[in-house]
């Protein structure tokens, strides 16, 4: 079934070809989009539809985009599908992150290496037994750029799951021992910390052979709380944003000597 009929125009987010460049950078907020966008060249507003938010622009005079996929899996999935339809080869997820391993700290980088699959849209995608990693390239490339921006970052493993208030309020969950069970063993498996989509975008990037990535601000951690320690809070997204779009220069340049 294709309900675009009649026009160029993606359904959901209302792209077409010349609107969205190759490196994507994929967020939750709609709001944010323009504050990232303003740390590319020249950047354009590009379409407004749904949870979808649009803006590209410019890196060494690349055209990338920033494009807000709402929360959780189903929206980012059918983002990514719709980009990829499009062209877009390189997406690399930034956004924000609860630490669950008692090293991360709010206002800490937690870079992903893997993703819990507690969601359930990649279950329509691959067997659950089939791991949600990122692609190396992007994965090295985030980490030269954390380095080099001298950032407090981590690289490790994080949940992607569906429920927001089962993560920070388990206990008035039906299902709260399967919750608390599951989350227990992460902490003992040193899960860095917790958020909604990394497992999305790495499973649609795999299925479709296109590059991706993931990054987080740390806005605080609950298992810090729990034990008693100090639990900063940090909402300050801009060393993150820095720290992305460094990440598809790094890329972009890497890309352009391969090709040459
Ligand atoms: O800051 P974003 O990118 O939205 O990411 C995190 O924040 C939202 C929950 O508050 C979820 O989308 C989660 O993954
Ligand atoms: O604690 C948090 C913070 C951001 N996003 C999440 O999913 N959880």
């Amino acid at each position: 079934m294709d309900y675009t009929e009649g026009s160029n125009k993606q359904y959901h987010t209302q792209l077409e070809e010349n609107g969205v460049g190759d490196y994507v950078i994929l967020t939750g907020d709609p709001k944010r989009v323009k504050d990232i966008a303003s740390y590319l060249d020249d950047a354009y507003f590009v379409a407004d539809n749904r949870e979808y938010v649009t803006y590209s622009g410019y890196i060494n005079g690349v055209l990338c985009s920033v494009v807000s996929t709402g929360i959780g899996g189903a929206s980012t999935a059918i983002a990514m599908e719709e980009l990829i339809q499009l062209g877009c080869h390189t997406f690399l997820r930034v956004g924000t992150c609860g630490g669950v391993c008692l090293d991360v700290q709010g206002g800490d980088i937690v870079i992903a290496s893997g993703a819990i699959r507690q969601e359930g849209t990649t279950r329509e995608y691959a067997p659950i037994e089939f791991p949600a990693v990122p692609n190396f390239e992007v994965l090295s490339a985030q980490v030269e750029s954390a380095n080099k921006l001298n950032l407090p970052y981590h690289v490790g493993v994080v949940q992607s799951k569906d429920s927001f208030f089962g993560q920070h309020a388990p206990e008035t969950m039906p299902v709260y021992q399967e919750l608390q069970n599951k989350w227990d063993a992460y902490c003992r498996l040193d899960c860095l910390a917790s958020e909604m989509e990394s497992s999305t975008v790495f499973i649609v990037g795999q299925t479709r052979h296109v590059r991706s990535g993931a990054m987080f601000l740390c806005l605080a951690n609950q298992e810090r709380e729990k034990a008693g320690l100090s639990n900063i809070q940090n909402h300050d997204l801009k060393p993150l944003m820095k720290c992305a779009v460094l990440t598809l220069k790094n890329l972009i340049q890497k890309d352009e000597a391969e090709n040459h």
